[in-house]
């Protein structure tokens, strides 16, 4: 992060009532906020969403669901959050302006390599009643196919050699659910906010198997008693540029070492299977229903899947930023496209909402142009967006006749990706569980079929002819056109003109 320009204010519990009048800060006695929640995983997703969510809670008086921000990898968040007293910044950005808020809902941080025993203590604490996570889809260790939790990794071993000193989430959980069990306190809710298929089935799935490797009847225990609630989130967070934290302080006068820059839009529906008390969240907005799943499948096949298309297809054309891309109309008609003619009308109805209206409101979302949200962002961890996001439609599309050309496109696009350079030989970022895959790819060159035999990412779609033609004809006229001009002719013609 770089410095923010001269004469801001510091942000601190003493500077909150000297902020500028156009900032929303905490009206609520933060000195009385008690700690109903640790989260672990504290990104700018969960402070731009579920922090929100609670800090809108204390200000209409419901002070016993406050925050004990865990980090498991990243120090240096601890510390900017620390030196402001757990105070930051979120910044919503719409197409005619920004409003700030300061969010107060923090109580406490935790660095867990610095401290383990201050995270156990925490999680065995019997204030705790919902321990709540962003740790990425990847982060569970579920095989996508087979749906298995995977135990191979050094960390999980340490975790199971030395309990009491864990590395890994499921070595905290598990021992904090350990003592809980012990001193006869009843268990925490654990809720997944992340982004994959059946986030709590998951969950369950990775902490039960994990247990079960440790002790069975712990494993028993946690499966009979620990509620593992599915939620759906949703509220787009770029990560936060140098050049955000800049115009931030330049905007609002503040100068926070780290604050979030999010959308208007958030949503947030859970389902309401809680076994030791939930934050009365209703109240601001969140919906509680028995069945998260079709909300989940609406939000993860439209915008994680559109996301995962645009992502790979626009940096490989040399865009970088969400906001450039949806300026460019081919672009803004690939993903509308996509959507529209491809995706949406595989989808199962969704109670309450309108299929159409919400594709018109995601693509106005995507379209902001206040929102700069990185194409690299979009393609992190594809190995495991391939399967969850796109995957599903294809195979849908393909057992009931319907066309999806623009989806073998998208996943042509990761195939080269990929490769780790673009077409003017710029490396690209690759960030995921695989970097196994580059050479593989590299190797292959416009031959899909080695990528397309990874069992864990295509299962038998692979091999299946109906989708890997499609896929080879789509990679190869990348290369021989570059996506700007295959998507053109796609939108303009349908692949089966291609070659
Ligand atoms: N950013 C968004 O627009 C958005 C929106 C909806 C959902 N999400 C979900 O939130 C997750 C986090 O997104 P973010 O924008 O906050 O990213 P981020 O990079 O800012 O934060 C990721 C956090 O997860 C932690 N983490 C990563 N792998 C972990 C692991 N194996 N174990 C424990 N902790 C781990 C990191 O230390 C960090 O605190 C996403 O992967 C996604 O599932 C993000
Ligand atoms: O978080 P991921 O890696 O699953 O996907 C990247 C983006 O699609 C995602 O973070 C969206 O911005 C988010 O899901 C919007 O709610």
């Amino acid at each position: 992060m770089t410095h923010a320009p001269a004469r801001t204010l510091a942000l601190n519990d003493q500077t909150l009532d000297q902020l500028p009048s156009h900032i929303s800060t905490p009206d609520y006695d933060r000195g009385a906020l008690r700690p109903g929640i640790v989260h672990i995983g504290v990104g700018g997703f969960h402070r731009a969403h579920q922090a929100v969510y609670l800090d809108e809670l204390a200000r209409l008086g419901e002070t016993g669901w406050g925050v004990v921000g865990v980090g498991l990898h990243s120090r240096e968040i601890g510390e900017v959050l620390e030196a402001q007293d757990r105070l930051y910044l979120v910044v919503e950005r719409a197409p005619d302006g920004d409003e700030a808020r300061v969010v107060g809902a923090m109580t406490r941080y935790l660095y867990a390599p610095d401290d383990p025993e201050a995270v156990l203590a925490a999680l065995a604490d019997e204030s705790t009643r919902v321990v709540s996570l962003t740790i990425t889809g990847t982060g569970y260790r579920i095989d996508a196919h087979s749906g298995e939790f995977d135990a191979d990794d050094i960390h999980i071993e340490r975790d199971l050699e030395d309990p009491g000193n864990p590395d890994t989430v499921f070595g905290y959980l598990v021992e904090g659910l350990c003592r809980r069990r012990d001193a006869g306190l009843p268990p925490f809710t654990v809720l997944s906010c992340d982004n994959m298929q059946n986030n709590g089935a998951a969950a369950r799935t990775a902490v039960v198997s994990f247990a079960r490797l440790r002790d069975g009847e712990l494993a028993d225990w946690i499966d009979e008693h620990v509620a593992f609630p599915s939620s759906m989130v949703d509220r787009i967070t770029p990560s936060t540029s140098p050049e955000d934290r800049d115009a931030v302080a330049a905007h609002t006068g503040v100068d926070d070492g780290w604050p979030v820059v999010t959308e208007p839009f958030r949503q947030w529906v859970v389902e309401d299977s809680f076994c030791n008390g939930r934050p009365p969240l209703e109240r601001v907005g969140v919906q509680f229903v028995d069945d998260v799943r079709p909300y989940e499948i609406l939000k993860t096949r439209l915008l994680n899947a559109g996301h995962t298309a645009i992502g790979y297809l626009g940096y490989l054309a040399g865009l970088r930023t969400t906001d450039e891309l949806m300026a460019d109309p081919v672009f803004c008609a690939f993903i509308t496209r996509l959507m529209a003619d491809e995706i949406a009308p595989l989808l199962p109805p969704v109670p309450g909402v309108d299929i159409e209206a919400y594709q018109v409101t995601l693509l106005e979302r995507l379209s902001n142009p206040r929102m700069a949200d990185q194409l690299a962002r979009l393609g992190r961890r594809g190995s495991s967006k391939i399967p969850s996001y796109l995957l599903p439609s294809v195979r849908e599309a393909i057992d009931q006749g319907r066309p999806y050309d623009l989806l073998c496109l998208a996943v042509a696009g990761w195939l080269r990706y990929i490769r780790g350079h673009d077409y003017a030989g710029e490396e690209v970022p690759i960030e995921g569980p695989r970097p196994d895959l580059v050479p593989i790819a590299r190797e292959a060159g416009i031959d899909p079929g080695p990528l397309l035999s990874e069992m864990s990412i295509f299962d038998h779609i692979g091999r299946d002819p109906r989708f890997a033609e499609p896929v080879r004809l789509a990679l190869e006229a990348l290369e021989r056109e570059g996506p700007r001009e295959v998507i053109e002719r796609y939108l303009a013609t349908g692949q089966q003109d291609a070659a």
